[in-house]
């Protein structure tokens, strides 16, 4: 069995307070890794040692430098493909096609860019008019924030966690990462590429744990922490920003949705049916961005149905290496009782349940792993708790609709405020609705076709703030002003 430890000031180190906690397969319920908690003590050195990078060599680099080590850390991304997918297959029991297609190769993509975008992106300078006629230039100029506290959950482990640790490392800052406890096999391995790729000791810095009375808390109270980033459920994101207030730390979050698909009657049937498929159930419904409620239009509702219910009684469910298989298993057995308990929530309320709506029959071998049927239900009230909170499973709702007023009004009655997708080959139909949606992220006729340059993050309760691009140095720089007088 895999032994995990913490990754504090480039040595992978046990736990001073001699706590480990069994990481479980979702496939089989069978554990796959013992790891080490971190303490109060290992948190504090692992912020000490960010903070001491930030002092030494990582803090006295050229930015050509810093671009170069990263585009290293790409590379050895690269290199080491394979290790990265079978880690976080372990972890997630997904897939081999979703990480080797989508979540693995952002990673690299992660590092790349925005070493690419520090290096190109100016910043501003304005001259300006002084009564001696002979003015002033005003330039600026951005510093790192300092030491980030890194939060990451568990749905698409990799992918996320370097979403924010390669642009929070592209600006020059240091970070201390906690992974989600479901899922430390990923962030671990990156400290091995770091000590590979020869980023200074200190710079990146994982620490394992759970969130309340453990690393995750430990963390965002760490008054050395300059800055907080966090993607994750909107009730921890609360909890977070009242420990952030405490010493007036910056924050980032990216957290829950519950988004709507809206399917015009002259959209490409086949594309939408594909795309809400995909968004939907890709990664067993576990995506940030999948589509929970769906909207179609009157003239193809019955059609659309019975062409999305066809596709998701396809699916092959199995190992994540084996050949075929298309389906995985939700992260765990406790986030296997919240989605059941929807289910039977659905079923209360008086769906009627076109597919799904429980657990699949496994062979034995499988049998205590977390599987649940894709489910799709038609003629739940809106008011249902089914349609208004966020499930994070391979789910969803239907229901016809019949004028664009209606469905915006529908798409919009949510406390969230993430992610939209709209079907239709009218363009000019698709300009306006999505000018009317409330969210964060409109795909038109696509879902999830990722252009990391531009802003990511939800409205409502889905989020604060923007990354991506030249959001992500908003984020993690802080921008100066040096005024000079002529
Ligand atoms: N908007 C976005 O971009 C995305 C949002 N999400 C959201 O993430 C959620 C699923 O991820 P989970 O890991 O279940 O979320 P979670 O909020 O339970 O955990 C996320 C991380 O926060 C830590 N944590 C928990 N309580 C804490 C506390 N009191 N103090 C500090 N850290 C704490 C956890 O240990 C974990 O590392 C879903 O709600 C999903 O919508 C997921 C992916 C993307
Ligand atoms: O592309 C991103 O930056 C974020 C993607 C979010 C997910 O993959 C997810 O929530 O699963």
């Amino acid at each position: 069995m895999r032994q995990i430890n913490n990754f504090i000031n480039g040595e992978f180190v046990a736990s001073g307070i001699g706590k480990r906690f069994d990481k479980r397969s979702p496939v089989d319920n069978q554990v796959i890794a013992s790891i080490a908690e971190a303490g109060q003590a290992e948190v504090d050195q692992a912020v000490s040692a960010a903070k001491h990078a930030l002092a030494g060599e990582w803090g006295q680099l050229s930015t050509n430098d810093r671009v170069d080590l990263l585009y290293g850390v790409a590379d050895e991304i690269t290199r080491r493909f394979d290790d990265f997918v079978a880690a976080e297959m372990a972890d997630t029991g997904q897939p081999h096609h979703v990480m080797t297609h989508a979540f693995i190769p952002r990673g690299a993509a992660n590092f790349k860019v925005f070493a690419d975008i520090i290096k190109n992106v100016p910043t501003e300078s304005f001259h300006m008019d002084t009564p001696d006629g002979r003015g002033a230039l005003n330039y600026g100029v951005r510093v790192p924030k300092g030491v980030i506290g890194v939060v990451a959950p568990w749905n698409a482990p990799f992918l996320l966690m370097t979403w924010k640790v390669g642009p929070a490392l592209a600006c020059g800052n240091t970070v201390v990462v906690k992974p989600s406890e479901e899922t430390p096999l990923t962030a671990t391995l990156l400290g091995e590429v770091m000590n590979k790729v020869g980023v200074p000791k200190g710079v990146y810095n994982v620490i394992n744990g759970f969130g309340p009375d453990s690393a995750g808390e430990f963390l965002t109270r760490h008054k050395d922490v300059d800055a907080i980033t966090f993607t994750g459920e909107t009730r921890t994101g609360s909890t977070i920003m009242k420990a952030a207030s405490d010493g007036i730390r910056d924050v980032s979050f990216e957290m829950g949705g519950k988004n709507a698909g809206i399917v015009f009657a002259d959209c490409d049937l086949d594309n939408a049916v594909d795309g809400i498929f995909r968004s939907s159930f890709l990664n067993t419904g576990q995506v940030c961005l999948g589509t929970e409620r769906v909207y179609v239009e009157r003239p193809i509702f019955d059609r659309f149905v019975t062409a999305l219910k066809e596709k998701a009684e396809g699916v092959t469910f199995g190992r994540p290496t084996d050949a075929g298989v298309n389906y995985g298993p939700l992260i765990s057995q406790e986030h296997r009782e919240k989605v059941l308990s929807y289910y039977a929530k659905a079923r209360a309320d008086g769906a009627t349940i076109v597919t799904g709506g429980g657990v699949p029959d496994m062979p034995a071998d499988l049998a205590e792993g977390s599987w649940v049927q894709p489910t799709i239900w038609t003629d739940l009230p809106e008011s249902s708790a089914v349609i208004q909170e966020e499930i994070f499973g391979p789910c969803c709702h239907i229901r016809p609709f019949d004028s664009e007023e209606e469905v915006i009004e529908l798409a919009n009655a949510s406390d969230y405020g993430l992610a939209t997708t709209i079907w239709t080959e009218n363009l000019t139909r698709a300009h306006r609705v999505a000018g009317k949606v409330d969210v964060g992220i409109t795909w038109v006729n696509s879902w999830f076709l990722r252009d990391l340059r531009t802003a990511f993050g939800g409205a409502k309760q889905s989020g604060i703030g923007r990354e991506g691009g030249v959001h992500s140095l908003e984020f993690y720089t802080e921008m100066r002003n040096v005024c000079i007088k002529m």
